[in-house]
């Protein structure tokens, strides 16, 4: 079993990750976990904070001389605003005079539309929106792509899965590329300024994300994650909450502003009859073999040995410098929501965030099927399960 949790506010002290269910044996270095957290403050688009989000991490426990020692793992990423916010964040209680006194303190009284401000103070007990939006900022997402960074690192050294991703949408402007990258694009990919396999989209893209920030405005876009050399057999048919792409469509719609996943050709499926809508088998040289992945890698709820592909929409940034109509509830009065700093696009670092996501979910079914308390337990179990499709001549 592969569990994992993240806390931690905005502009508290730090975030923290913790996961635990993975084998000992693995190597992991601060540096892969901030390499990651690198990626994610790539992109055009982003505010003011990504130039000096430091993301300062710290491998807490469950870690021993670069090798995971089978025990829980925690994760810190320090928040570099903290000096600025100790007394408005401070866990014990403040001087309340010394706090009024603090600009940066000031009710958020107008909550922001397409943000969790109103129903989390309706929920919560709280007038104002402070106590809400500091745990509901995607801030918390550098904690998950943290965790990420973990769970590729099991895939990667037990199974030699990649997991990489790719921009295909901001606003109007799509990706208008045939092929799919391969995980060798993954550094030209990171090189881009949208985070674009195709380079004319991506100037297309910028100019979009420009466009939108002079006229005050702010734009979702999509995202596609791809995972390659996944085995078949990851999930499972025999109950919904085991399916794979059940537990994707999950992972995925859990990220912040994401509002629909699709698996593989999803919603276009839709549209076509079923002989246009399937992946024919064929008899292969060593087992079955596919000509088309249509299904995104998943049939039954199971990985079926193709490519597994996933896109996830994102809305546009909520926190809409035009800012929207709202009310204030100090008063019940139309007003116009509160604005602060805020990206005008975040879509290439949500695609950071879907990676880490489904290497995460990648990470569980694995675990599941092929789980052990030491990385050479989990190797030879999975050697085995190849061993066995290679000998019905199904690999
Ligand atoms: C990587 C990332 C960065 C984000 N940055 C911002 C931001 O700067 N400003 C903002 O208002 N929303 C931002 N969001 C989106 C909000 O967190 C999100 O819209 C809010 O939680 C409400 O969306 P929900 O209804 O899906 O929860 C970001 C989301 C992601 C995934
Ligand atoms: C801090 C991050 O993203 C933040 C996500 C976010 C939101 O409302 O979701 C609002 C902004 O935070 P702030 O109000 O402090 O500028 C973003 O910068 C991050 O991704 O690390």
């Amino acid at each position: 079993m592969l569990r994992y949790l993240t806390a931690g506010e905005s502009h508290g002290r730090a975030l923290v990750a913790t996961i635990e269910g993975l084998p000992s044996h693995l190597q992991l270095s601060s540096a892969d976990v901030a390499d990651a957290l690198a990626r994610r403050r790539l992109g055009t688009g982003r505010g003011a904070r990504m130039k000096f989000e430091a993301d300062e991490v710290t491998l807490l426990t469950g870690v021993r001389h670069g090798e995971t020692l089978g025990s829980p793992i925690a994760i810190m990423v320090g928040n570099s605003e903290w000096p600025k916010w100790d007394v408005v964040m401070s866990p014990d209680s403040v001087d309340p005079a010394e706090l009024e006194s603090l600009a940066r303190n000031a009710p958020l009284t107008r909550p922001r539309p397409g943000h969790a401000d109103l129903p989390g103070m309706q929920k919560y007990d709280w007038d104002e929106a402070r106590p809400i939006l500091e745990r509901a900022s995607a801030r918390e997402t550098a904690a998950r792509v943290a965790l990420g960074a973990v769970a590729k690192a099991y895939l990667e050294q037990a199974f030699g899965i990649s997991v990489i991703s790719h921009v295909v949408r901001i606003g109007a402007v799509a990706s208008t590329a045939e092929e799919l990258p391969t995980a060798s694009d993954l550094a030209r990919i990171d090189a881009d300024p949208m985070r674009c396999a195709d380079q004319p989209t991506s100037l297309a893209m910028q100019a979009e994300v420009e466009a939108a920030k002079s006229a005050g405005d702010t734009l979702g876009g999509v995202v596609e994650v791809l995972a390659f050399n996944v085995p078949p057999g990851l999930g499972s048919h025999i109950a919904g909450d085991r399916r794979l792409d059940a537990k994707l469509a999950g992972a995925l719609m859990g990220i912040q502003a994401i509002k629909g996943v699709e698996v593989g050709d999803g919603f276009a499926l839709a549209q076509v009859r079923g002989s246009q809508a399937h992946d024919e088998i064929f008899p292969g040289a060593t087992g079955p073999r596919r000509s088309s992945n249509r299904s995104g890698g998943t049939e039954g709820g199971m990985s079926n040995g193709e490519v597994l592909r996933v896109r996830a929409a994102m809305k546009p940034i909520a926190t809409v410098p035009r800012a929207l109509a709202t009310i204030d509830v100090a008063t019940g009065e139309a007003a116009q929501a509160h604005h602060q700093r805020s990206d005008v696009c975040a879509v290439p670092a949500a695609g950071v965030v879907a990676e880490a996501m489904v290497a995460l979910v990648l990470a569980e079914v694995a675990n599941e099927k092929f789980g052990g308390d030491s990385l050479g337990e989990v190797r030879a179990n999975f050697q085995h399960y190849l061993k066995r499709l290679a000998e019905r001549r199904l690999d």
